[in-house]
């Protein structure tokens, strides 16, 4: 496809994740933006809702339906979960279609049902291409399922460490803090400014919350081993960004120089994942809007666990940023285009 004509439909352009994807896409030379849909703000300006997307602000949103997204190459979905299917089901196979949501993430139905309550729809290719295995199957996709933000940090944090051998899957634990567009823009009491200032707070705890077979679901694909990971989510009064501490047992005499020289290898020819200087701990401002992920690696000698600390924006590499690096993918065109490594800071 000709880089200059790619024309691409935003359903949920007035949430958080779709008014990422607009962001993003904005700064991609290759594409047109066609139509952006909502639920309840179909007719309202784009502008109302996402002030900051200034060349979009006359577009008017337009119903979510199969019609208005048809015709379209590519369709980014970032509606709430349950709603992919039907478009999925509706629209050709000559559009592309990336779904932000969960619907098409998880290969295991009874583990969808257990976590999510309604019937399975599904798997699609995992937009992880930094997963060893998952690149080859997103290049030329047509249907991608694009992770959960906590997922992508925890499994980049945790993956080379298991894929290496050194670290046991069979106890993991990962305690992730997030700020709270992660939600999503629809109000939620526990969301209210009033809740969440000056405190964090813990949810989803004692392994309820759906990311944890997201996560364990990753790690199973690069060990014979069983994976066991205890996830527990946090909440942390700033807008954007996840925080993950990420650690396992490590294999008798395992070293910090073998980890270190394990996630260097892994992650040494990707443009978006960064093992940090030795010293140089990750920090969510460092990652604010950009596609990158910030890891550190550390040996807890007296536990003997690899301690891995990594640093994502949510809707960035988390979401967004993660969509637009599948859609390259999909269409055949490098994999960072349009896409930055350059945060917001301070
Ligand atoms: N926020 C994040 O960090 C991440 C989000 N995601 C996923 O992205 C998706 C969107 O999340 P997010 O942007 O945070 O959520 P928001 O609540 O911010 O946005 C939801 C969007 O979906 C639209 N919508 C709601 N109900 C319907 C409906 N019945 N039909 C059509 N459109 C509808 C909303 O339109 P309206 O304004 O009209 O209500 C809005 O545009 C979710 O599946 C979420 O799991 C994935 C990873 C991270
Ligand atoms: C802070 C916060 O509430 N975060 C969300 C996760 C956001 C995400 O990754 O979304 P999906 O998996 O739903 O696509 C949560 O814990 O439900």
């Amino acid at each position: 496809m000709h880089m200059s004509s790619i024309k691409v439909a935003v359903a949920g352009a007035s949430g958080y994740a779709g008014g990422e994807v607009l962001r993003l896409l904005l700064g991609h030379p290759g594409v047109q933006i066609g139509a952006v849909t909502a639920g309840a703000n179909a007719g309202e300006s784009l502008g109302s809702l996402q002030p900051h997307l200034v060349p979009l602000a006359d577009r008017i949103l337009e119903e979510t339906t199969t019609e208005v997204l048809a015709g379209h190459d590519v369709v980014f979905l970032a509606l709430p979960h349950g709603q992919s299917a039907q478009y999925a089901a509706e629209l050709g196979d000559d559009v592309v279609i990336i779904d932000c949501g969960a619907d098409y993430r998880l290969t295991d139905a009874a583990v969808w049902e257990k976590f999510y309550g309604t019937p399975h729809a599904g798997s699609w290719p995992y937009g992880l291409p930094e997963l060893p295995g998952n690149r080859a199957a997103l290049t030329g996709a047509r249907r991608i399922a694009v992770p959960g933000c906590y997922p992508t940090v925890s499994s980049l944090a945790l993956a080379p460490a298991i894929a290496a051998g050194l670290a046991d899957p069979g106890d993991l634990v990962v305690v992730a803090a997030s700020g709270t567009s992660g939600a999503g823009k629809a109000a939620k009491t526990h969301l209210l400014g009033s809740e969440v200032m000056g405190s964090v707070s813990a949810y989803g705890v004692g392994g309820v919350h759906r990311h944890g077979p997201e996560i364990v679901q990753n790690l199973s694909r690069l060990t014979d081993e069983v994976v066991r990971v205890s996830f527990t989510p946090l909440l942390v009064p700033m807008p954007r960004g996840i925080l993950a501490t990420c650690t396992a047992p490590v294999v008798d005499g395992t070293t910090l120089d073998d980890l270190r020289a394990a996630y260097e290898k892994a992650y040494a020819e990707e443009p978006f994942v960064h093992l940090l200087p030795a010293g140089q701990w990750p920090a969510t401002k460092a990652v604010h809007g950009s596609n990158s992920v910030h890891l550190q690696v550390a040996l807890d000698e007296a536990a003997q666990r690899v301690v891995v600390i990594g640093a994502v924006d949510n809707l960035a590499k988390g979401t967004a940023g993660a969509a637009v690096q599948c859609m390259n993918l999909a269409l055949g065109l490098p994999e960072a285009t349009g896409l930055s490594t350059v945060g917001v800071a301070p």
